[in-house]
């Protein structure tokens, strides 16, 4: 337990962040949708995310807790099943971002519950 009291929750996150960018392969998801190549999304949109964003917010320790670092994450998911249709490679990706990201999430939940 004292490598994780050593280890500051931002570190954590990171970790965790870099372990769900694995599941994006086709890195749909790492940058802010473009504006240029996707016109309409504000339209749709209005919470936009993505994980440059919250690498962004874990380097200004703007996670307080664990359930805003999952709020973020689940925007993404969110976001992208309901801008893109079912039958799209997008909303397939955010389907298996989110089922794949899940259990990482829940493990991740339990250390951080860990730290105390
Ligand atoms: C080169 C054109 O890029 C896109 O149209 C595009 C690029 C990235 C996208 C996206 C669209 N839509 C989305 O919902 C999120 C997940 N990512």
């Amino acid at each position: 337990l004292l490598e994780i009291q050593l280890c500051p929750f931002s570190i954590l996150l990171k970790g965790l962040l870099d372990q769900l960018q694995t599941k994006d392969q086709a890195k749909i998801f790492t940058q802010p949708v473009d504006i240029s190549q996707v016109p309409d999304y504000p339209s749709h949109i209005k919470h936009p995310m993505d994980f440059s964003t919250m690498r962004q917010r874990i380097d200004a320790q703007a996670y307080n807790n664990f359930e805003q670092f999952e709020n973020d994450f689940n925007l993404i998911v969110d976001n992208c099943m309901k801008y893109n249709s079912k039958d799209t490679y997008f909303y397939r990706a955010a389907v298996r971002l989110r089922d794949q990201g899940g259990s990482l999430l829940r493990k991740a939940r339990r250390d951080v519950e860990m730290i105390g």
